[in-house]
Order: structure tokens, then sequence, then C-alpha cells
């Protein structure tokens, strides 16, 4: 399939459009490079543009004859988000609507959307299953649910095929180590934690264990990149006009943050200084996804059910590029 990838040199979609190509897809990535890399990006295949210039988009999507869109290019940062709640309106509600509009204007109507476990909250059963109630709890929350509800209308009225894939915690990198994660600034915890193992950082500061969860900090579900990258494929390939696939991407299993900081030890053979700091606003206690939507419907299966396993392709890379992209 001729596929655009909007946000691919991204962290996400650079793995997906990785997989893209190996699947034999036609892939071509749109993207502005604010915030991802060129590095990322297979050689000749970058589009350069704003997703608010439906001109370019127009044309892109003619030339390389595209038959669906992959859409990354959302700001993801809770704190940023409640701090310049303008700049994610914008870039995940107001621009992303133009690529909407891009894509009717060109008659392309299949798209597989980023979603985010963030639309729900905190909500009140854990695992969490796709019927619990979406109430955001931040601005960054509440620009992926207003889209998500944007694509059902979309779908509706003017059969748009689409998928919303609601992501649990991203980690790890490609396993050849070519790609992999690189935020500036970081925040991330597998990132954050194997930088202290490179000496770039003195410790990691735990934020908080006073939580009611089994060793007091926060429990997440952490799914690895490429089998992220795994379901935008299969989603891709059941995508039905005028209707919508909304699945929680997660394997199901928690992980606590001293067990992450355990795993970056025995993977790293770093001692990794530790300390106990604040609890981080808006951090939800536990967040692990009822992932069996997504295996029945798309027929997919984490391949990383270890987060060791997660933890060795995240350190692959980072020892191999140390500064990121920037000077590897
Ligand atoms: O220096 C650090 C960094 C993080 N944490 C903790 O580690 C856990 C995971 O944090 P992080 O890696 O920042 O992920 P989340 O906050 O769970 O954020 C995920 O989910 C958000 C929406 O739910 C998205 O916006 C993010 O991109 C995605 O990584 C949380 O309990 C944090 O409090 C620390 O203790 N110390």
């Amino acid at each position: 399939m001729n596929v655009l990838v909007v946000g691919g040199a991204g962290y996400i979609g650079s793995h997906a459009v990785r997989l893209l190509v190996d699947a034999g897809h036609d892939v071509w990535v749109y993207d502005n490079l604010s915030r991802g890399h060129r590095q990322a990006v297979p050689e000749g295949r970058l589009i350069e543009g704003e997703l608010s210039d439906r001109a370019t988009l127009v044309a892109a999507l003619r030339d390389k004859q595209i038959e669906a869109v992959m859409h990354f290019a959302a700001f993801a940062l809770v704190n940023e988000s409640v701090n310049d709640p303008a700049l994610y309106y914008r870039n995940n509600v107001v621009a992303a609507i133009d690529l909407l509009d891009a894509m009717r204007e060109a008659d392309v109507k299949k798209i597989v959307f980023s979603s985010t476990t963030a639309t729900y909250g905190e909500p009140d059963v854990v695992p969490i299953p796709e019927t619990t109630p979406q109430k955001p709890i931040n601005p960054y929350g509440f620009t992926k649910l207003v889209f998500e509800q944007a694509l059902a209308d979309y779908a509706a009225a003017y059969g748009f095929a689409y998928a919303a894939l609601r992501y649990f915690n991203a980690a790890g990198a490609r396993p050849d180590g070519t790609i992999g994660e690189d935020h500036d600034p970081e925040s991330h915890i597998i990132p954050i934690v194997l930088q202290v193992a490179l000496g770039q950082r003195d410790k990691i500061t735990i934020f908080g264990d006073d939580y009611a969860t089994p060793d007091g900090t926060c429990v997440r579900d952490y799914i690895h990149v490429d089998d992220l990258g795994d379901a935008h494929l299969r989603a891709l390939e059941r995508l039905e006009p005028g209707k919508g696939l909304c699945v929680n991407l997660g394997t199901g299993r928690g992980t606590s943050v001293r067990e992450i900081v355990e795993a970056c030890r025995a993977v790293t053979g770093h001692p990794i200084p530790e300390t106990m700091g604040q609890r981080r606003a808006g951090d939800p206690p536990e967040l692990i996804a009822d992932a069996r939507l997504a295996k029945q419907l798309l027929g997919w299966t984490p391949k990383y059910t270890d987060v060791r396993q997660i933890v060795e392709t995240a350190w692959n890379w980072h020892k191999s590029h140390p500064k990121g992209y920037a000077k590897s």
C-alpha cells in the first residue's frame, strides 16, 4: 500500500516507517522536523512540511498516490500541555483537522491515529478496558480525545475509515540499533535512567513511593515501540469505510518505577544511584491496559513480554548513540 506517515521522523513514527518498509509498503514520511530527526527517515523518503500546510499535503497525497495515512505528528507531554494549552490545541486539534481536510480534498480516507491512555484520565477500573469512560485530566488528553471524536464524525459523514490506537507507555528501540528514542528535553523514565548509566546524570529521582501500589511507586504498562508499529500495520489492513477501530495497545502487565530502575541496573551493569523525590503532579498511580480487544480485533500479541527485553533494546540504542541523533 502507498502510505504517508505524518510525523514519521519522530520516535514512534520512525519505528512504524521501518516496519512498513520491511513489510513491502511504499512509504513516504511527512514531517516538519520540529521534534523529529532527519536521520530517522529512510533516504529519499522525506517530504518536509507543516501539518497545517494543506496545499503541500494535498500535493504529497496526490503525487505519491497515497492510499492511507498514519498520523503521529502530535505533541505528547502532559506538563507542557498544562503550561501551554494553545500549542496543544493548535497542533493536536486545529492542524490535525487540516490534515483530515487535505485527505478529503485528495480523496484519501484511510487513517491510523496515535491516541493515548491519557484520554481515560484516572480510571476507576484497572486493567483499563476500552469501555472505560474517557475523562481526560489535562489538555494533552483532551486534544487526543477531541481528535478521536473528529475521526468518528468524519467517518459517519464522509466515509472515513479509521483506527484510534490508544497507547500505553511506548518504550524500547529497533533491535538493530539504527533508530531509537531521542527527545529534547528527555522526560521519559527509561531514557532518563539509561542516561545515568551513561554518566550523563548523577542519579534517577523517583517521583514518589507513597502510592497505593505494591512497592509504593507508580505502575505503568510499557509496550515495545515495534509492538506498537506491528499493531499499526494490522490496523491498516482492517480499516472499513464509515467505521472506527478503537483499541488499547499495552501488554496487560504493570511495571513499577522501581522495577524499571532494577531492570536498567540488570541490563547495564551500572549501579544507577537513586533518590526519592516528590510526586509529579498529574501522575495516576496505576495505568495498565486491558489489551484483549486488540488481540481479538487485530490478531495482535506483543512480542516483548518482559520489560527487561524492552530495556535491552533501548540500551542497545543509547549506548551506541549516547548523544542521540545529534552527535552520534
Ligand atoms: O525522572 C523520572 C521520570 C519519570 N518517573 C516516573 O516514571 C513513570 C513513567 O513516567 P514517563 O516515562 O514520563 O511516562 P508517563 O508519565 O506515564 O507518560 C506516558 O503517558 C503519557 C500520557 O498518559 C504520555 O504523554 C507520555 O508521552 C507517555 O510516556 C511515572 O510514574 C513517573 O512519575 C520518575 O519517577 N522519574
